[in-house]
């Protein structure tokens, strides 16, 4: 494929810098040179279909609780699961406060000065081999994203040693934001456990550690129709919850050959099936391609809650018939990821590598 090779020449010869950056110092007049390496020849190719905005599945977590378990909502649950990979979820229970307190930090350390953004920064493979702390680009250096990294894991393991210190309320709301969206996780795995019939313990380890990712994508003034914010990619993680810190929409998924628009309900939380589920579920929930579009004067900000299993386990795939095929094989988490990240961001390289057939 022509742009694969693009890819691989541009991420490997230029040096990567820090688009918001980039972004301020030349605005309103990002020349077309300025923006070469983020030029995306490619992103017209398939049709976005702004029509079907509207269908993205609501899932109401407050009717799949072991005490209130409606059927209606469990079905809505596995169709979301099946059909489209992706889902907005209600009644998920974090707080409104833990919310607005995260949002408003997140914001407040992108404005902070660059030096001191990068004084956080960690070597690759700090976070215990999920991926860079503070990148100033993405992995594949051609999205118009900065990124910043923290890994957490419950209590004892928390280790919040390079967590930021600013804004000042960073760590805890980082850290409000962290427990409350574990116990989301939890309830939507263990309602994905039920619906399947799985052993609860076997989806029990799946998602023991988390990693928060912040993402910032600035405005581009000169040509946000031909840039991309966020490459085409599936999730490396077994389930990402993501929520938009501002207003300012851009997510696109995959559905049927073409790009569908993300305009999630305010409350909700954004819920994707990551490959690790794809695989654990042997290909019965989809973890599906998404990717970010730019806008030309608002920034855009996200934060993606990455629920993965220990760096050290397997994910094995389980079958619910005794007829039905393996179309996965067993994977160590580590060499998944590690596969995920050095071929990142090209579609689904990662998952069809790990296929059977
Ligand atoms: O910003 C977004 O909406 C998407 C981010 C994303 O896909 C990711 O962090 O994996
Ligand atoms: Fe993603």
């Amino acid at each position: 494929m022509a742009s694969e090779s693009r890819i691989s020449q541009v991420a490997t010869t230029i040096p990567v810098r820090n688009v918001q950056d980039l972004a301020a110092y030349d605005a309103g007049e990002l020349t077309a040179d300025a923006l070469e390496r983020y030029i995306r020849p490619d992103i017209d190719k398939d049709a976005v279909l702004y029509e079907h905005s509207g269908e993205l599945p609501v899932v109401d977590l407050g009717r799949l609780n072991p005490q209130h378990w409606e059927e209606e909502a469990a079905a809505k649950l596995r169709y979301a699961c099946e059909e489209w990979g992706f889902f907005q979820v209600l009644s998920h229970g974090v707080p409104e406060e833990v919310m607005v307190n995260i949002k408003r930090d997140i914001q407040e350390f992108f404005e902070l000065p660059l030096d001191v953004k990068n004084a956080y920064a960690q070597t690759p493979g700090d976070l215990q081999g999920y991926g860079q702390a503070y990148v100033v680009s993405n992995d594949q250096k051609l999205d118009w994203a900065d990124m910043f990294c923290i890994i957490s894991q419950p209590p004892p393991a928390r280790d919040m040693k390079h967590w930021p210190t600013q804004p000042l309320t960073f760590r805890k709301s980082l850290e409000d934001y962290s427990v409350e969206l574990e116990k989301v996780a939890h309830s939507i795995v263990t309602a994905i456990g039920k619906i399947l019939n799985i052993d609860p313990e076997l989806m029990s380890d799946k998602y023991a550690v988390q990693v928060l990712r912040m993402n910032y994508y600035p405005p581009c003034t000169s040509m946000p129709e031909k840039v991309l914010g966020f490459s085409p990619h599936s999730d490396a993680s077994f389930l990402t919850i993501l929520s938009q810190v501002n207003s300012v929409e851009g997510l696109q998924i995959r559905r049927h050959g073409a790009w569908v628009p993300v305009k999630p309900h305010p409350e909700a939380l954004l819920v994707n099936v990551g490959d690790l589920l794809e695989i654990m579920t042997n290909g019965k929930f989809k973890s599906i391609e998404h990717r970010v579009m730019i806008n030309a004067r608002k920034e855009r900000l996200s934060v993606s809650a990455f629920h993965n299993p220990k760096f050290d386990g397997v994910v094995a795939p389980v079958t619910v018939t005794p007829t039905e095929k393996l179309l996965y094989r067993t994977v160590k988490v580590e060499d998944y990821i590690k596969h995920h990240l050095s071929n990142k961001l090209d579609g689904k390289r990662a998952l069809d590598h790990v296929k059977t057939f």
